[in-house]
Formats: C-alpha cells, sequence, structure tokens
C-alpha cells in the first residue's frame, strides 16, 4: 500500500499532539484500552473532554512536563494510505529534530494557532521544510473554534502565510482552517465554516500525489554490502545490496560503476522475495553484473551517461546540530549515502537568519540550530548530486569523531 511520510511542525502549544491524536481517533488508529487509559487520564486532570494530546504524548514522562520533548513516530492507516508521522516537538531549541523528522517526509504539516497567527516559530518551520525540500507543505490554521470560526482571521493568517512563502521555493502549499480539537476540517468538512471550499485535511493526506515526488530519472545505487558467499555451492555468487537512491533499474541495463567508471549490464535484481524485474527509490534490492569487475561498498552503480559529481570539495547549506559551534578549519567525519570519510571545513561562507532570511556574511561560527552555508574538503572522493536534485544522494551528516555525535546536518548545493 502507498505511503505517505509527514512531519508536523508548530510552536508549543499550537496544537500538534491534540492534531495527531484527532487523526488517530478518528481514523479508529488507537487501541480501546488506550482511548479508555487517555479518558481516565483527562479525567483525572479535570478535563472536561477527551484530551487527545495524551493520546499522542505516549511517554508518562512528555505528560508530567506537559511538552513533546523529541521526535516520535505515529503510524496511522485508511483503506487508500498508510501514514507514518514524526511529530517534532515546538521548542525553539529543538529545530534539529525538525531538520531529523522533515528530511525524509513527503509533506510538512504546519500548525499555527489562529488566535495568534503567524510566529517566527512558523517562518522558520517553513523555512526549514523548504530547504528540506519536502515537496508539499500544509498548513493548518489551528483553533477556529476560538475565534469563531472567522474567515477574515484565516484569510490574514493565509495571507500573511503566502506572502512568507513567495520568498521560499515552496512545491505545493494547501492552507486549511481547522480545530484539532473539536474535529472541524479534520477527517470530515466542518459545517461551521460554509466559507471554506477546500478538502478536509485526512482528505489532503490521502489523495495528495506522491509517486512522482522521488528522482526516477537519475539512476544512483550506492552499494552497502557486497555478498559473497563462502560456501562451496554458492562460490560463484557475487551480489550488491543497497538501496535504490535514484532512477530506475532493470536487468540488462547498461550501468557504470563509480569511482572506477568500469563499465558493465545488470545480469539480475533480487529482493528478498524472489526476483524482479525493475528496482525504483526506494527499494531495497541485491544487484548482480554480468561481469566480475571490483565493486566495495560506498561505491556507486549509475547509468554511463548520467554520473553523480565525483569531487573531494563540497559546497553545502548544514543545519548545526551541536551545543559546541561549527568553525572553519574543524574536522569531522563525513557520511554521505554509504560512504565514510573525513571532512574538513574550509571555510563558511554565511550564516542564514531564518526569519527574515538575512545572510550574515561576517558570521565566524555556526551556534546550536544555526543554518549556514559552508565549504568542505573531504579525504575521500563522494559520489554526489545537488541536494534539490536528490535527497539521498545530496544529504549528509557530520559527525564528531571524539564523541561520535551527529552534528551536522548538510545539503549539497553545488559539487564540482
Ligand atoms: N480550543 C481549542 N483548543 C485546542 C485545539 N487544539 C489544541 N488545543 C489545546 O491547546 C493546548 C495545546 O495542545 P497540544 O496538542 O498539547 O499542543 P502541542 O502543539 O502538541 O504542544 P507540544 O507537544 O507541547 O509542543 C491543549 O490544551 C489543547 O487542548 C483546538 O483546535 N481548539
Amino acid at each position: 500500500m502507498d505511503i505517505l511520510r509527514l512531519a508536523t511542525a508548530g510552536s508549543v502549544d499550537d496544537g500538534k499532539s491534540t492534531l495527531i491524536g484527532r487523526l488517530l481517533y478518528d481514523t479508529k488508529s488507537v487501541f480501546t484500552d488506550q482511548i479508555e487509559s487517555v479518558e481516565r487520564a483527562s479525567r483525572d486532570r479535570g478535563d472536561d473532554y477527551v484530551n487527545l494530546a495524551l493520546l499522542t504524548d505516549g511517554l508518562r514522562a512528555e505528560r508530567e512536563q506537559g511538552i513533546t520533548i523529541d521526535v516520535a513516530y505515529r503510524y496511522f492507516a485508511t483503506p487508500r494510505r498508510k501514514f507514518i508521522v514524526a511529530d517534532t516537538p515546538g521548542h525553539i531549541q529543538y529545530t534539529r529534530n525538525m531538520v531529523t523528522g522533515a528530511s525524509t517526509a513527503d509533506l510538512a504539516l504546519i500548525l499555527v494557532d489562529a488566535r495568534k497567527g503567524l510566529l517566527e516559530q512558523s517562518r522558520r518551520h517553513a523555512f526549514l521544510a523548504t530547504l528540506l525540500h519536502v515537496p508539499h507543505l500544509v498548513l493548518c490554521v489551528n483553533k477556529m473554534d476560538l475565534v469563531g470560526y472567522a474567515e477574515d482571521v484565516f484569510e490574514a493568517i493565509r495571507a500573511d502565510f503566502t506572502q512568507f512563502a513567495a520568498k521560499l521555493d515552496i512545491g505545493d502549499l494547501t492552507v486549511i482552517p481547522v480545530s484539532a480539537l473539536v474535529g472541524d476540517n479534520i477527517v470530515t468538512r466542518s459545517e461551521r465554516m460554509d466559507w471554506y471550499e477546500g478538502p478536509s485535511l485526512l482528505h489532503h493526506l490521502e489523495h495528495v500525489h506522491v509517486a512522482s515526488d522521488r528522482n526516477l530519472i537519475d539512476v544512483r545505487f550506492p552499494v552497502q554490502y557486497v555478498i559473497r558467499p563462502q560456501s562451496d555451492t554458492h562460490r560463484d555468487y557475487r551480489g550488491y545490496a543497497g538501496q535504490v537512491a535514484g532512477g530506475v533499474l532493470r536487468a540488462g541495463d547498461e550501468v557504470m560503476v563509480l569511482p572506477s567508471g568500469f563499465s558493465t549490464t545488470i545480469r539480475s535484481i533480487e529482493t528478498a522475495d524472489g526476483p524482479v524485474e525493475e528496482a525504483f527509490p526506494a527499494m531495497s534490492v541485491t544487484i548482480r553484473l554480468t561481469d566480475e569487475i571490483d565493486v566495495s561498498r560506498g561505491d556507486m552503480i549509475c547509468r554511463v551517461n548520467n554520473a553523480p559529481t565525483v569531487t573531494q570539495d563540497v559546497d553545502a547549506m548544514v543545519c548545526w546540530m551541536d551545543d559546541a559551534p561549527l568553525r572553519p578549519g574543524q574536522k569531522f567525519a563525513i557520511k554521505h549515502t554509504t560512504r565514510s570519510a573525513r571532512a574538513m571545513v574550509k571555510d563558511l561562507q554565511y550564516r542564514l537568519d531564518v526569519n527574515s532570511l538575512h545572510r550574515d556574511m561576517a558570521a565566524d561560527h555556526l551556534g546550536l540550530n544555526d543554518i549556514g552555508r559552508i565549504r568542505l574538503r573531504t579525504t575521500q572522493p563522494l559520489l554526489c548530486d545537488e541536494y534539490k536534485r536528490n535527497r539521498s544522494t545530496g544529504g549528509f551528516v557530520l559527525i564528531d569523531e571524539a564523541t561520535n555525535r551527529t552534528v551536522g546536518a548538510g545539503m549539497v548545493n553545488e559539487a564540482r
């Protein structure tokens, strides 16, 4: 079945947990015992309604603290689609969690409180979603019940957002007035907002077209494992396992292996369920080649006339995720597709103010949650594409070698 990955974002108390709880509840994706325990917990807290946020804030510690603290994944399904929701918290210091949640999302759902309008956070989230090239963006103007379901309140927020969005490169934007608590325009269209003519949130999520968002043109297959069984019966077997990062691969296709540059043809494509005719993103397959050429982990199979850039110089946007700042001259481990290398920060070109989109060219470091443009020099060539062309082969992470922590998430701007 078709899967939609969505990432939610909003400021604290805009109602993300309630909205997700509502989706789970109304699509009957929760078990009766969970509902009963939420009803009990709501009564214990003195709430006079079923507190749907409790459903979402699954962890007891979170409930007690009252704020969501990490990316949590929720699953629900309707007869049309399966949904995986990355629920990211609204606190300002959690930009890195939003980056983590949204980097693989098909759709970003940004919530604003109708009473408060667009806050700095909403702009930041919209900007991050565009930076991460999330193909679809939905702005939910929540708590419409608290503004009397007024059209002008909604229209003002929509106009404000559309104006900001014009500065960004947003592929597809949908704005929906909702009340997560009451359930207006979440699963069914609300009768209390007859001025609104668009779809309910769930209808939009079920129908938004995502199949063509993946890059089906540039064949990219980063080799993750070389399979060579040692037993006598399989002595000649050699397969290359990995996940398709772009394009469509078929048996018989002429391909090239990078960085060696040797070309050959695909003999067969195998999966855990047997051989297949073709493989496309994000299938995990084993590819067998006609000729015995030397292929190792970290190599890339592509088409002869359509190769990624092989480079040790990378120009990228990076979202900094560590308390210790990034400064030019520092060295990190870099992970890019199935390749690992070391990288030195050659320079910091600018720090980006995510609210004004102003570029600070004088910046000498990036602090926690800052976003900036950097140049890296790697010890091994990377086989990369521009992030906007391919999120898999254009994305990387930087790791502090001393602590083994992921300190930055990068997106290749230009690979030369
Ligand atoms: N009246 C009204 N209240 C709402 C609505 N949606 C959420 N709320 C209330 O707003 C408060 C915050 O909602 P949450 O869902 O916990 O907010 P959140 O954005 O998930 O907050 P964090 O997870 O802590 O970041 C709760 O008291 C909700 O009951 C709505 O549509 N109408």
